[in-house]
């Protein structure tokens, strides 16, 4: 399997790179995003075959499909130890660990997937628990280390540093939007006292942070200098690994490959609905893909219309699904790369114009003609919606749910079909957003005991302005 760039020139195209040699780097030198030369097809009797394996063979089997320089019982040993009941062990009375990702269903016809049963209760964590896995391989076999810079809005942060802390030959350098993460966010990453992660508040919000990684990123001589990865969902790895739990829960939702489920996806960085976009075209009978934004509706604006105007610092909403407040979605130039055919030029040429800090409108282009070819449908949700969402979910069904994977709820409510099971991924556990649990419910959400007091613990975090210059004068300076 080869990667190629979705802004490759004619010439970079002809250097396609392989898995392992895309895994530390995150963006292309071309500032685009790596993508399989051609998406893998399954056939029926593959798609079969995979209905009945664990969640460890099935990462396995989904892997390969993209990996093939690293040696099968290498990469089988890798998702044995990272898909493992324990690691996963957050899951609801009634649950079954072991299934790595259970469904529970609401109602007939209505389920939740859980993806956030892992050390740091968010969906990152089934990403970047096997991104830990395969740094930590591939560095080991070159000798090598590297020095993970990252923007977080709430969950990619904490998510990266349980994943590589200890770590031999990794730092971590993360970057959190100052002021506008939850208080349990900011214990999660900001109590860590190990000495490779380190913490940087940015006085800014989470699409500031992630353009500072960029840019940094983007100076290649830096970049090489100082061994700078990602981990962020620019990281190939991210996705592909985002893939597997959309088959497992297609496969925990039906009886027969012949039958189709619709996924409801909370969104802002567009990378967990890209996997799910991924999984489609490589052949998991989906139907719909329902994309769920909060406030800050961006993504929703530009499938209902084929404008895509990413915001200002100063038109981004602080909301109570933090982790979504997002107004320039990275991943989305993958999605954007398919539906203009794949067409290099015609993506440089849109992200010229996001760089400069314009959007783009395909309304009126064949390109969204061809729209409904995809399978998504989108809406947003507010915080009126949120509260309303926890309450009702909590008094039908008994099940607490937090602010983000409530704005999926709402907007899946919007689209479903009879015959259609809509799966919605709960992204996040409620304790990570206990005010507003509170402010809907009246009461605090369970936490795990390992997690108790956490807000309490000293914490440990540097302060910058939004300036690149900044920030990599701190990354030289901690690494002497
Ligand atoms: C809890 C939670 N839900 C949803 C999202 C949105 O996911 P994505 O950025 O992959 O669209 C995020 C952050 O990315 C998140 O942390
Ligand atoms: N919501 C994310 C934002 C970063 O997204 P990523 O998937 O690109 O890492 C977060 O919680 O940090």
């Amino acid at each position: 399997m080869r990667y190629l760039s979705t802004r490759a020139s004619a010439a970079s195209s002809a250097s396609s790179k392989s898995f392992c040699e895309i895994l530390l780097g995150g963006l292309a030198p071309d500032g685009g995003l790596y993508l399989p030369e051609t998406t893998p097809r399954l056939t029926r009797a593959e798609l079969d075959a995979w209905r009945t394996l664990s969640y460890p063979d099935l990462a396995f089997a989904v892997l390969s499909k993209f990996i093939d320089d690293i040696p099968a019982d290498d990469l089988k040993a890798i998702t044995a130890r990272t898909y493992t009941a324990e690691t996963y062990a957050y899951v609801r009375d009634g649950g079954d660990a072991s299934e790595v990702t259970p469904l529970r269903w609401l109602e007939p016809g209505l389920a939740l997937l859980e993806l956030s049963n892992g050390p740091t209760l968010a969906f990152k964590d089934m990403a970047m628990q096997l991104l830990g896995a395969l740094f930590e391989y591939v560095l080991e076999k070159r000798g090598e280390e590297i020095n993970i810079l990252g923007a977080t809005s709430g969950d990619t942060g904490s998510a990266a540093e349980y994943a590589m802390r200890g770590k031999r030959g990794v730092r971590v350098f993360m970057l959190s939007p100052h002021g506008r993460m939850s208080d349990f966010q900011r214990a999660q990453m900001y109590s860590l006292q190990d000495e490779n992660i380190v913490n940087i508040a940015v006085r800014g919000n989470f699409d500031e942070a992630q353009d500072i990684v960029k840019a940094v990123s983007g100076d290649a001589d830096f970049k090489a200098r100082y061994r700078i990865g990602a981990v962020n969902s620019i990281n190939w790895a991210r996705v592909a690994a985002q893939v597997i739990y959309y088959f497992k829960g297609y496969f925990a939702a039906t009886k027969s490959n012949d039958e189709k489920v619709s996924f409801a996806v909370p969104s802002g960085n567009f990378g967990n609905i890209c996997a799910g976009h991924i999984a489609r075209l490589m052949g998991l009978p989906i139907d719909t893909l329902v994309l769920a934004t909060n406030e800050n509706d961006v993504l929703d604006e530009f499938f209902r219309t084929g404008v895509y105007r990413p915001r200002s610092a100063a038109e981004t909403h602080t909301t109570s699904s933090p982790s979504m407040d997002i107004s320039k979605a990275s991943n989305f130039e993958r999605f954007i790369y398919e539906l203009v055919g794949r067409d290099p030029a015609v993506v440089r040429a849109l992200w010229a114009e996001v760089d400069a800090g314009r959007g783009f409108d395909l309304s009126q282009t064949p390109y969204f003609q061809r729209i409904a070819e995809f399978g998504f449908v989108s809406g947003s949700s507010t915080h009126a919606d949120r509260l309303a969402t926890i309450r009702k979910t909590w008094e039908q069904y008994g099940v607490m749910v937090d602010t983000h994977t409530a704005d999926g709820l709402k907007v899946a409510a919007a689209h479903r079909q009879a015959g259609v099971p809509m799966l919605v991924l709960e992204t996040a556990q409620p304790v990570k957003f206990e005010a507003t649990i509170v402010e809907a419910l009246g009461c605090t959400p369970p936490r795990p005991a390992a997690l108790q007091g956490i807000e309490q613990l000293p914490q440990r975090v540097t302060v910058l302005d939004v300036d690149v210059a900044a920030v990599k004068a701190l990354i030289v300076e901690q690494l002497g």
